[in-house]
């Protein structure tokens, strides 16, 4: 499990970092970020925050816009950032170009349809190489760790969250897309990925897994009411209304006047830090 150093940067007293390997996985190159807090390593082990990007995301729109770096070194927290979608020359992307499938859409899927069961496998890529390597050669606790994301990686954040309930501590999300078998960017993407087969989309969709029987301990959701996505393809209220029949605790904030951006999710990303720290001890 060899890994390249694209770069090192010194911020807020860490090191922000951009490595590359060859994924098992995926069949291709991957690239991620990593932050790591002052002191990790000197006899510390910081615990691991994922943060799942976003369509048309790479590790690099959070890495230059989310604003996590003091938080996280004030609370001693490693923040990793993956790509969004396996990349490369012979890596099949949405056959009409489109932003919403294929090359940075994986939804943190396996995919089971060719052409893309190739290399469209985000699930084991973010489940289990990724932090099995990361663990080799960073100097984390990699028995404390939680996870959050954004819109599709949002996503992906609760639906790795529901179905590894013992290994996150925490959960949460920006204007998640909540239930991807009942909207448009959902349905294309499960559908080309996985194939008609409906139930078995249900294991990638936060809602179906609560209604068949997931769950986990507190979910945190934050949503801006003017976010141009939120009534036809984040709809969070279905979650709130799953998480409220099935007794899981959702805060979820709907915050006036922000829409989908980073400005954002930049503006809360303190918040979730600090509620993510509380969680991981
Ligand atoms: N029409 C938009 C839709 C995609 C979008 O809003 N992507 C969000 C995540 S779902 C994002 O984070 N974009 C990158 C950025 O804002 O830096 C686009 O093509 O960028």
């Amino acid at each position: 499990m060899s890994l390249e150093t694209v770069s090192t940067s010194r911020s807020h007293g860490g090191v922000q970092g951009v490595y590359r390997h060859r994924s098992r996985a995926t069949g291709t190159d991957m690239t991620f970020s990593l932050y790591m807090p002052p002191r990790a390593g000197e006899g510390a082990r910081p615990p691991v925050v994922w943060y799942l990007s976003g369509l048309t995301c790479t590790h690099a729109n959070v890495t230059e816009k989310g604003e996590f770096r003091r938080a996280c070194s004030e609370l001693g927290l490693a923040f990793v950032a993956p790509d969004t979608s396996p990349r490369g020359a012979d890596v099949p992307g949405d056959p009409g170009g489109a932003y919403d499938f294929g090359l940075g859409a994986g939804f943190y899927v396996d995919a089971t349809r060719e052409p893309f069961s190739r290399n469209y496998r985000m699930w084991s890529y973010v489940v289990e190489e990724l932090p099995e390597l990361i663990g080799a050669h960073f100097p984390v606790d990699r028995a404390r760790q939680s996870i959050m994301g954004h819109s599709m990686g949002g996503h992906g954040a609760l639906t790795v969250a529901l179905r590894n309930p013992d290994r996150y501590r925490a959960a949460s999300a920006f204007a998640p897309i909540v239930a991807p078998s009942q909207v448009p960017w959902g349905m294309k993407a499960l559908g080309g990925y996985l194939g008609d087969d409906r139930q078995a989309w249900r294991k990638h969709d936060a809602v179906a897994l609560i209604e068949d029987g997931a769950r986990f301990d507190s979910l945190l959701v934050d949503v801006g009411d003017a976010d141009p996505f939120l009534t036809e393809q984040l709809r969070p209220e279905m979650l709130q209304q799953a998480c409220a029949r099935a007794g899981i605790p959702l805060t979820l904030h709907l915050r006036p006047g922000y829409d989908h951006s980073y400005y954002f999710i930049s503006t809360f990303m303190q918040d979730h830090l600090r509620w993510h720290a509380d969680r991981l001890g």
